[in-house]
């Protein structure tokens, strides 16, 4: 599928209408920045909020990503980071505000429908049974976790999903279990999974969990690559930790419990001020080699 961008549902909003904070007036040096000339909104988050069981888990979010754009999201443990991203994937509702997804406003559309337009990267993919990667890369197509009974892949996607099996640098292990595989080749195998039905947004989950440093490394190139190789599709990846983010993030958003302490352009958001004040905690940021690092110790605000 293709981002439609000159689709008329989804009115483009002026940068400075989108709010980082509680409410109160937009610093310039939260603001996200222009969009991409003719870039399509793929997300909209408008002042929204979220409360589970009396509890507010998000209040005033907002958040525009557009085609083309890839974001992180970083913030301390519990800030609210996947429950953002559940809203993004349009697994839950918000409580109050807004949220576009694909052009389409939550509340008034069939989620199945966007479920299948979305990648969704979670190293966390529940798969019991011994699917082979190309089966486990297919179930994309179908939207589910297991083979789906009485489904058969047309010829067309099975070439699909062995091509993107290669491109993963798995080729030639197509026929491997996934039971027996290794956490890195799982991270690969689920990123097929996520770009075989061509989705116009992928959602990374903390994708570098349970991954050793060149297992992680490898990952993260292999995000980078996709990033190139479909240049029109939006990102939204989830982290607590700076070095896990792919040189090819263009913007940040920075959550505290909550609420956005500030998004924007990925070199404007992620400062040593500004990381500090999210996490509460003085942490020094630098950018070596298009790779961030996070520390605490001489240097730190
Ligand atoms: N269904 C729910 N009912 C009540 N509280 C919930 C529910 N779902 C999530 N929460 C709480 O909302 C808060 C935000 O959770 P969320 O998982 O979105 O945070 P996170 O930033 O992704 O956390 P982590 O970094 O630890 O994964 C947490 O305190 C969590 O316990």
């Amino acid at each position: 599928m293709s981002t439609d961008t000159t689709s008329p549902s989804v009115p483009a909003r002026s940068p400075s209408s989108v709010r980082a904070g509680t409410g109160d007036p937009v610093p310039p040096a939260d603001a996200p920045p222009p969009p991409a000339a003719g870039a399509a909104v793929v997300l909209d988050l408008r002042d929204v909020a979220f409360v589970r069981n009396g509890r507010t888990i998000l209040e005033h979010v907002d958040l525009t990503v557009r085609a083309g754009e890839h974001w992180a999201l970083v913030g301390p443990n519990g800030a609210g980071k996947s429950t953002i991203l559940s809203l993004c994937g349009a697994r839950d509702h918000p409580t109050r505000g807004e949220v576009d997804v694909l052009g389409s406003t939550l509340g008034r559309v069939d989620v199945q429908a966007l479920h299948s337009m979305i990648g969704h990267v979670n190293p966390r993919h529940p798969l019991r049974t011994p699917l082979t990667i190309q089966e486990v890369v297919l179930t994309g197509i179908t939207g589910t976790t297991e083979w789906r009974q009485r489904w058969e892949p047309t010829r067309a996607e099975v070439d699909r999903a062995r091509a993107l099996v290669t491109d993963m640098g798995l080729g030639g292990k197509e026929h491997e279990p996934w039971t027996t595989l290794s956490q890195g080749e799982r991270g690969r195998t689920i990123i097929a999974r996520a770009l075989v039905a061509d989705p116009a947004l992928l959602l990374l989950d903390e994708p570098s969990t349970g991954l050793d440093v060149a297992a992680r490394e490898q990952l993260l190139a292999t995000i980078d690559a996709v990033r190139v190789t479909h240049p029109e599709v939006a990102s939204v990846l989830v982290t607590h930790h700076l070095e896990e983010l792919p040189t090819s993030t263009s913007h940040a958003l920075l959550l505290a419990p909550g609420r956005v302490s500030a998004a924007g352009r990925a070199d404007e958001v992620l400062t040593t001020e500004a990381v500090s004040r999210c996490f509460a905690h003085p942490v020094h940021v630098e950018r070596r080699h298009g790779r961030w690092r996070a520390s605490a110790g001489p240097g730190t605000a």
